[in-house]
């Protein structure tokens, strides 16, 4: 048997994940050399010291291990064939999750979806999906929805929101009487042939790859219904949108860019929109997108608040996003299902201290050490977080030479090519996929046993929405983030995180969190996570620190330090890995001071979510 990780496995108090990659026994976890940790400093903005970096571990791995991934044959039908299998899937994982719910006359939970007075086609499709029981933010959030009230719903990644919102709209919608208005068409007055698509119900999300995900998720349930269910995205041609929209539409999921761009056309009239949610609310408030969706909810047509009903969703919501998101909504019920903004304690995680020049090839080590198959033999899928679209091309070109079958996936990447991206990623084709933020949302792909956070990102939240692509539908995954000193600002949250989940924290990175605590926050975006309602007042005080959400906002596309890391990435990158090298690398990296302010002054805030220009972001 494997023994656990080395210092930050999960406690022995959690319960132990099922399957892992096998190389979670011997990861070398350190690659600092003791030479540079004598008062050297460290080219950190404010002039502070490092804390001193874990002691080097011994590394396990021959170089001429056996590469899993270019001999091991693609298992493509299997995947396909178990999306909906039972036996992939515990949601008995969750039965001890807590949830917290406040407002006015809040409606009482189910045990079970047949308590729920659906249609008989949905509930023919619930379990068609091999959906035996409800999960807990199902629980409570379909009463909720079904009562016809506004919600604001937070719930750990992977534990079944889309449902969760889709249900009800479906089983409303299917309440009530369309024969006036058969799928959402109105002809406009004289003129026959340009006919405008109004959809009952609106759905938002930040990607496009997630709105087509919801797209899939919501025409499964809506099999058989009757029901037309529409998405619009950008960067895939409009003219065929358009020839979808009219041929009606009762569901519509969009990308606020091209929604925007279809009711300026007059294509899409949001005027009998009767239900909008909003998926991952909090990204879709944050100042990325907040405007486009104010615009969309307050500016075009939309019912108001109280007429239409309103739910928003997310893992992560932070109290500033809180107040904001309170505008959409009407005497709402706020739920939180688990430990809200914490990853769900599924995800065993672990943190290794790699100095920048080291990252490639203690990747290296990872992948050679994980086998190709992940449970039941199944192929285990690898994704790689990386800062930067540069850096992301790098490493997969890197990782194909030598011998690593990989694809990348960020946001100047043309849409077929990060359509083709995630297809051959989730086939277990390519089982590595190197990815931008643009992947850290609400996908939700099978077999993603092991999650790597070979950049870290710049916030809590960005992270448990990573890391939150493994460990879903109550199975297990792996998470390695590869710490290094520039990440000290994101220490302290990234403490709280681990331990909210049950996790052991190494002791160098409580040195890290107590030397940036010393120096300031540096800039990181602790989220105030929103684990409670906001309008609870006293306790909230905590919350309104004089923090900016707008400051604090977690959408940069941080490929604005590309300009300084265009050195860096292909230098980082190509550079062979030196055991030495870690101090010289620190010189390579903008501190995060210079890089916020090149951020600021340059680039404003910039997402990988999809950017056109000028109408916005999809
Ligand atoms: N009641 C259920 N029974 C079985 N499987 C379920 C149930 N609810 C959801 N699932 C499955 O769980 C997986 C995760 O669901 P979903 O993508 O909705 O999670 P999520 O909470 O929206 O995650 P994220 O926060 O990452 O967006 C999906 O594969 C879904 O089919």
């Amino acid at each position: 048997m494997p023994t656990p990780w080395n210092e930050s496995t999960r406690s022995p108090t959690a319960t132990q994940p099922t399957h892992f990659p096998p190389h979670s026994s011997d990861q070398p976890n350190i690659t600092l050399p003791h030479s540079r940790r004598s008062g050297h400093r460290r080219g950190r903005g404010r002039g502070g010291r490092a804390p001193n970096p874990p002691p080097r571990s011994s590394q396990n791995f021959s170089q001429h291990d056996p590469n899993p991934y270019t001999n091991a044959k693609p298992e493509m039908s299997s995947f396909s064939e178990i999306d909906n299998d039972p036996s992939d899937v515990n949601i008995n994982a969750y039965d001890e999750t807590p949830v917290e719910t406040s407002g006015f006359d809040v409606p009482s939970p189910v045990t079970s979806f047949s308590e729920i007075d659906f249609s008989s086609a949905l509930s023919k499709n619930i379990k068609r999906c091999n959906f035996v029981k409800p999960t807990p933010i199902q629980r409570y959030a379909i009463p909720v929805a079904m009562a016809g009230r506004d919600l604001m719903a937070c719930a750990q990644t992977g534990s079944g929101k889309t449902a969760a919102y889709c249900f009800p709209i479906i089983s409303r919608i299917l309440r009530r009487d369309h024969k006036k208005n058969p799928a959402g068409i109105v002809t406009e007055d004289g003129c026959l042939s340009l006919k405008i698509a109004c959809p009952l119900a609106l759905i938002l999300a930040p990607t496009r790859e997630l709105s087509c995900q919801i797209h899939e998720e919501a025409k499964k349930f809506s099999n058989n219904t009757g029901l037309k269910v529409v998405v619009v995205y950008g960067g895939a041609p409009i003219y065929q949108q358009f020839r979808n929209l009219k041929k009606g539409v009762d569901i519509l999921v969009a990308t606020p860019g091209r929604l925007i761009d279809m009711i300026e056309r007059a294509r899409v009239s949001l005027r009998n929109v009767k239900y909008l949610t909003l998926d991952e609310a909090d990204r879709m408030l944050d100042m990325g997108f907040e405007p486009q969706v104010r615009k969309i909810v307050q500016q075009m047509e939309m019912p108001p608040a109280g007429v239409r009903q309103t739910m928003l969703f997310s893992a992560t919501f932070p109290i500033e996003i809180q107040k904001l998101a309170s505008d959409f909504l009407s005497n709402y019920i706020f739920l939180a299902a688990g430990k809200v903004g914490s990853s769900t304690d599924l995800i065993a995680q672990k943190v290794d201290y790699v100095c920048d020049t080291d990252k490639k090839s203690h990747l290296l080590n990872l992948l050679r050490a994980q086998g190709a198959n992940g449970s039941q033999g199944k192929r285990a899928l690898t994704l790689v977080f990386v800062e930067t679209k540069r850096g992301a091309d790098a490493l997969q070109r890197w990782l194909s030479v030598k011998g690593f079958q990989s694809s990348a996936i960020h946001g100047d990447k043309v849409q077929m090519e990060r359509e083709q991206a995630l297809r051959s990623f989730r086939s277990g084709l390519t089982p590595i996929l190197v990815a931008t933020d643009v992947a850290a949302r609400g996908l939700d792909i099978p077999h993603v046993a092991h999650v790597i956070n070979f950049d870290l990102p710049r916030g809590i939240d960005d992270y448990v929405h990573r890391i939150g692509r493994t460990g879903r539908a109550g199975k297990s995954g792996l998470a390695t983030a590869f710490f290094s000193d520039k990440n000290a600002p994101l220490a302290k949250a990234l403490i709280d995180s681990m331990q909210e989940a049950k996790q052991v924290v190494p002791s160098w990175l409580n040195q890290y969190a107590e030397t940036s605590h010393a120096y300031g926050s540096g800039g990181a975006k602790s989220s105030r996570f929103g684990g409670h309602d906001y309008r609870r007042g006293a306790d909230n005080e905590d919350y309104f620190g004089g923090h900016d959400y707008r400051r604090g906002a977690d959408n940069e596309d941080y490929d604005c330090s590309n300009q300084f890391a265009d050195t860096t990435v292909s230098e980082t990158y190509d550079a062979p890995p030196s055991p030495l090298s870690c101090h010289n690398s620190h010189a390579d990296y903008p501190t995060s001071s210079r890089a916020d302010s090149f951020r600021d002054g340059f680039y404003g805030h910039m997402s990988d979510y999809d950017s056109i220009v000028p109408t916005g972001w999809d």
